[in-house]
């Protein structure tokens, strides 16, 4: 069946949904932003088939409406839709990273007859922008649909079989559950991440070598806090009294650890790393992890030459990386070289190429 897909917001999420649902014969993705360049780009990169001029004009011939906007401007977004001629079967939905409010807006429309399922895929970046957009952004990551309890099952199925186009995990759960669970792992990590840089910026103005030995551990921690401010001010602001409960916990435990550090019990502070690596260590990688990005780390000893030669092995077996980089390199210790690859399978393959080429060693984190 052909279907129109209009999405509004071409950024990181609605330009990874267009790249990953033009997979699909039949249907034919429209976009609009408010950002001209991000429009035109998105056309020229062959990401939507359309550009939209005008946005109730492309609703109205629209079988599904997407918003990938910030969230507060998909709920300023959502108030105009009783106000534009829709088609009679149209599913609206978003990508939001938050739920309780938009559903909140969505029960208006409900009165006018119009069907919203509200949606958030569970990948992404601090990355945002047109330019960021991946095609397999949402492969095998969780998608998490937030229907009213009363939702009709055909408009749920209508939803669900574009969305799997893009290969991620459907899940439905409640508004509410959707919202403690992201402020848990996602909202709240990402104040942590902003709180531990502005600590560092007021240690840097006694120590100001500080920030130069700011390495592997503390870039890893705080990358996060690198995103986009207006989207995170959006999210902290719809979802505050979870990540404010968040933070309750948070404080307390600080408590518990300081107390920890106060009594000086080698067994019980070595207890505390040890119980988080486990749990940690346990954490599903593909399903859930909120970055799908596929590390591998390689013991690569320092000598001149040697990335390329990892690259080139890698290469020579048609195996693509995403990304590169050097978690450390001091003359005296191997240096740990982290390639990402788009799938777990690319990352496999890799471990198996470079243990045939090489002697070095590879972890996976
Ligand atoms: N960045 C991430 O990793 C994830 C973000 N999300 C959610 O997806 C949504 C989009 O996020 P991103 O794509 O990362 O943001 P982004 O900043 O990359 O893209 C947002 C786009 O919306 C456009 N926009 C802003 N106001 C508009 C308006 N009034 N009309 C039309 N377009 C407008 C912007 O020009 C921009 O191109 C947000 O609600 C966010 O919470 C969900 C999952 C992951
Ligand atoms: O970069 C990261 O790890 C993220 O945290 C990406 C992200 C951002 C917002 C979401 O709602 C979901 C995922």
């Amino acid at each position: 069946m052909k279907q129109t897909i209009f999405i509004i917001g071409l950024g990181l999420i609605g330009g990874s949904l267009a790249l990953g649902l033009k997979r699909k014969d039949g249907l034919t993705i429209v976009g609009y932003d408010s950002n001209e360049n991000s429009l035109v780009t998105a056309k020229k990169l062959g990401v939507i088939d359309e550009i939209a001029s005008n946005m109730e004009d492309a609703a109205q011939q629209a079988d599904i409406i997407v918003f990938a906007t910030p969230v507060s401007i998909t709920i300023d977004l959502m108030k105009l839709l009783p106000t534009w001629k829709l088609k009679e079967n149209v599913i609206i939905t978003d990508t939001g990273s938050t739920k309780n409010e938009i559903m909140n807006a969505a029960e208006v429309l409900k009165h006018f007859g119009i069907t919203f399922i509200g949606g958030h895929p569970m990948a992404g970046s601090h990355k945002s922008g047109i330019g960021a957009a991946r095609a397999y952004l949402f492969e095998n990551a969780y998608y998490m649909l937030t229907p009213f309890v009363d939702e009709a099952e055909e408009n749920l199925k209508r939803l669900k079989d574009i969305l799997l186009v893009t290969k991620a995990k459907l899940v439905e759960i409640s508004a509410q559950e959707h919202d403690h669970m992201t402020a848990t792992v996602s909202h709240f990590p990402h104040l942590i991440a902003a709180s531990l840089v502005h600590q560092l910026s007021e240690e840097n103005k006694s120590f100001p070598f500080t920030k130069q030995l700011a390495a592997g551990g503390f870039r890893d921690i705080t990358r996060i806090a690198s995103s986009n401010p207006i989207m995170w001010r959006d999210i902290t602001m719809q979802n505050r009294q979870e990540i404010s409960n968040q933070l309750q916990l948070w404080t307390e435990e600080m408590l518990r650890l300081k107390h920890l550090i106060e009594k000086a019990d080698q067994k019980d502070i070595e207890e505390y790393f040890a119980q988080a690596k486990q749990i940690r260590d346990d954490l599903p990688i593909a399903q859930g992890a909120l970055y799908s990005v596929y590390d591998l780390y390689v013991d690569v000893p320092d000598y001149a030459g040697v990335i390329s030669e990892v690259i080139g092995y890698l290469a020579k077996e048609d195996i693509s990386i995403t990304n590169l980089r050097i978690v450390e390199t001091r003359e005296d210790i191997f240096g740990i070289l982290v390639i990402s690859f788009q799938s777990m399978e690319d990352r496999a393959k890799a471990v198996k190429c470079i243990a045939t080429h090489t002697s070095f060693d590879t972890y996976i984190a």
